[in-house]
């Protein structure tokens, strides 16, 4: 199952640098992971924001919202999931 997972960052102004280093090195390489693995299939900064729009693949809705839910950066963040299917006019 697809869907789209637009994700917005709020750091905290008062988080130590080391902290957020920190999280930050945890965060890619848990999403470095997935992509290795062919489930976070996209993954592009929102221009000017510090904001992401991710495609992931999973096999349903529990095994998207434990790996959402497992992000290090997730207590710090905003999201929106969208379900996609496939549009009648792609030729992929
Ligand atoms: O920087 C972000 O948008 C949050 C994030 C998601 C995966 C990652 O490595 O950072």
């Amino acid at each position: 199952m697809l869907f789209k997972v637009e994700m917005t960052v709020n750091i905290p102004k008062d988080m130590p640098a080391e902290e957020f280093e920190a999280i930050k090195l945890k965060e890619k390489n848990y999403a470095q992971k997935l992509q290795e693995d062919g489930i976070w299939m996209h993954l592009w900064r929102v221009v000017g924001q510090y904001a992401n729009v991710s495609i992931f693949d999973v096999k349903d809705n529990t095994e998207l919202h434990d790996l959402l839910m497992g992000l290090p950066l997730y207590p710090f963040m905003e999201m929106s999931v969208t379900p996609l299917c496939p549009h009648p006019s792609s030729i992929k």
